[in-house]
């Protein structure tokens, strides 16, 4: 692990909900520090209020607020784990990663360029969207770290279509471009929870040409939540593993708060059971993306997104409890 970061050498956790109430005082994710209140960070969860890139319900620009306001109720312990996954390693919150709304290119360097400086240290990033063209420049920057990677991707969805109205760069086509610009390894990459109606017969076809494998949703009926990661394992063994998940992988009824809802889908403790699955793998970072917060209701979806960035802060975490 790398050396810590406090000028007292401690980590800074959260603030203590026995001294001041959950409800209270500023949304930082999970009621971390800010980049600023450390003097080095581990792992940094970084905003990017960005959704120009969606093909049908907007408003995952305002996807991370909700997702910090609903990461309120976080705790230290992650029993599932056996990790204190704010106490292993130092986490911050690094804010919002500014971008251009009327240049999709644009905001992709933008964002391309934020997560490198938050992770030119050696430190991970998981960031919270936005729409699912934020994961194109998040895998840029990986990679530039890392070098091919695995992809594990949680959707509802391929997002490995071509273009949209003559566009690339939309939330439905991030993992074409990531596989044509060679970001990541050819094999080991693989799609969970995909569902739905597609465009044609050939999307499958194309998918399996850039090298992905699929999960289909159906699958969990005969495979099992633990199944399915265990087949995940096996694919991407021992490579850095990037971990993108879009939140309409959920049942609408678990997540409904998101653009393009599919029915039939994940619940939640089958998503938390496959993320727990992947502990022990060489993740490198990930995403939360899709969280769309004027279509939630009761706090449903941004709930279920902080607390998939918490597993994925837990199976970042550098050693067991
Ligand atoms: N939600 C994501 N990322 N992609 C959905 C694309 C579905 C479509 O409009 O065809
Ligand atoms: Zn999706
Ligand atoms: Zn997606």
């Amino acid at each position: 692990m790398r050396p810590n970061v406090h000028p007292e050498g401690r980590v800074i956790g959260q603030v203590d909900a026995l001294e001041v109430p959950r409800f209270a005082g500023p949304s930082t994710f999970a009621r971390l520090p800010r980049l600023d209140q450390v003097t080095a960070h581990d792992v940094a969860v970084v905003g990017v209020p960005f959704d120009s890139g969606v093909s049908y319900r907007p408003g995952a620009r305002f996807g991370p607020s909700a997702v910090r306001q609903g990461s309120r109720l976080l705790k230290p312990y992650n029993p599932a784990q056996d990790v204190m996954p704010f106490a292993a390693q130092q986490v911050v919150d690094a804010g919002d990663i500014a971008c251009n709304p009327f240049d999709i290119s644009a905001a992709l360097g933008q964002i391309e360029t934020g997560l490198r400086e938050l992770t030119g240290d050696g430190a991970k990033a998981v960031t919270i969207g936005g729409d699912h063209t934020i994961a194109l420049p998040a895998l840029r920057a990986a990679h530039a770290l890392h070098g091919p990677i695995a992809l594990i991707h949680f959707d509802a969805h391929l997002d490995t279509w071509d273009t949209y109205f003559g566009e690339p760069y939309t939330h439905g086509t991030p993992f074409r471009r990531a596989a044509e610009e060679g970001l990541l390894l050819r094999d080991a990459s693989a799609h969970v929870g995909i569902r739905g109606p597609l465009y044609d017969p050939r999307d499958l076809e194309d998918d399996a040409r850039f090298g992905f494998t699929i999960v289909h949703c159906a699958e969990f009926d005969l495979l099992g939540a633990r199944g399915v990661a265990e087949r995940v394992r096996a694919r991407v063994q021992d490579a850095p593993v990037y971990v993108s998940v879009d939140i309409d992988v959920l049942d609408p009824a678990h997540a409904p708060g998101t653009g393009t809802p599919e029915i039939g889908g994940m619940t939640g403790r089958e998503l938390l059971t496959v993320l727990r699955g992947l502990s022990g793998l060489n993740i490198i970072g990930g995403d939360v993306v899709e969280t769309s917060p004027a279509y939630d209701h009761a706090e449903l979806t941004s709930v279920a997104a902080a607390t998939v960035v918490y597993e994925i802060l837990s199976l970042l975490c550098p050693t067991p409890r």
